[in-house]
């Protein structure tokens, strides 16, 4: 899948169209990058391209505050702002942390939604209602994936909705800004993003077409082969994350993936698509058999995210 390009490796995903008639055949295709990859665009997502404009207009808007402002809405409850450096994906790294601020914007419409934090509307007036606008985009968009992500596992188009993984389901979006610059440190290269994989269901990631993601496909292998995953202008980037993994018995792949810096300032946002909080995740009827029985006990995606987000930000 990899091919050369001068010093660098490209990967080549497949694009899933949300909307191709034969659905059997693209359940199909998208089965095969699950399995072979765990990352695939999709295209006729229904995510309207002005709306996605306007998102990293506003994104910038906001990054571009003092950092004092931003700090007013310091990350609570997984809801707000964390600062350059705050985080470090790969625990095991020796650097100060990943090069990058975000802003975390929780679900719009459950009974934790007034956690949100937002800008002042006197600062940034039309923040909130873009933002809000293509957080229920990008779910639609996350949903309708993933009516064609249950046939991909050989079941039934509305299994994700029938089960409650979708009764209130925890989209985070997360916009992300990677600062020009700042390429090394005395010890490890300090990274945008470093080496992780994503916890939940599956992200849906948009950028801002600046390059810099990369994915490992063998993460037991050393040195790791790191390949960049190109843009293509109007798709989404799809992720599987861990919890879908662990779902399905480690059939469909949770890839690691990471982002370095190339240079230039870059800007993209994440959907973090997963199940309600006290959903048990325990492994799928189609992903386990007497010789292949469950390799995880059951648990409640709340108790395993805990731990996720404790190790990451060490709190
Ligand atoms: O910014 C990107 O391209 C990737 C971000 C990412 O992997 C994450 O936030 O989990
Ligand atoms: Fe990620």
């Amino acid at each position: 899948m990899g091919e050369e390009d001068e010093d660098s490796l490209i990967v080549n995903l497949p694009i899933i169209d949300l909307l191709a008639p034969d659905r059997v055949s693209t359940a199909a295709t998208l089965r095969q990058a699950c399995i072979e990859v765990g990352f695939f665009y999709i295209v006729n997502h229904g995510v309207d391209k002005d709306l996605l404009g306007r998102l990293f207009e506003e994104s910038k808007k906001f990054f571009d505050l003092p950092v004092e402002e931003k700090m007013k809405l310091d990350r609570k409850e997984i809801r707000g702002y964390t600062p350059l450096y705050s985080e470090k994906l790969d625990t095991s790294l020796n650097t100060k942390g990943d090069s990058k601020e975000s802003f975390y914007i929780g679900p719009l419409h459950d009974e934790l939604c007034n956690l949100n934090q937002w800008p002042s509307e006197e600062l940034l007036p039309n923040w909130r209602a873009t933002m809000e606008a293509y957080h229920k985009q990008i779910l639609n968009a996350g949903k309708s994936l993933l009516s064609l992500l249950a046939p991909a596992l050989n079941l039934n188009e509305n299994f994700f909705e029938n089960v409650g993984a979708l009764d209130q389901p925890m989209p985070v979006l997360r916009l992300l800004h990677y600062p020009e610059g700042d390429n090394n440190c005395n010890n490890d290269e300090v990274l945008g993003a470093s080496a992780h994989s994503d916890y939940g269901m599956i992200t849906l990631l948009v950028t801002d077409g600046v390059p810099g993601l990369q994915v490992c496909r063998e993460k037991d292998r050393q040195p790791r082969i790191w390949e960049d995953v190109p843009h293509v202008e109007g798709a989404i980037i799809v992720n599987i994350g861990d919890i879908t993994e662990r779902w399905t018995n480690c059939l469909f792949r949770s890839t690691l993936h990471r982002v370095v810096p190339k240079g230039r300032e870059r800007f993209s946002a994440a959907l973090f698509l997963d199940p309600p909080h006290n959903f048990s995740v325990e492994c799928l009827e189609t992903c386990c058999s007497e010789s292949n029985p469950p390799r995880f006990p059951p648990i409640r995606y709340n108790d395993y995210l805990k731990e996720r987000y404790r190790v990451t930000y060490g709190a």
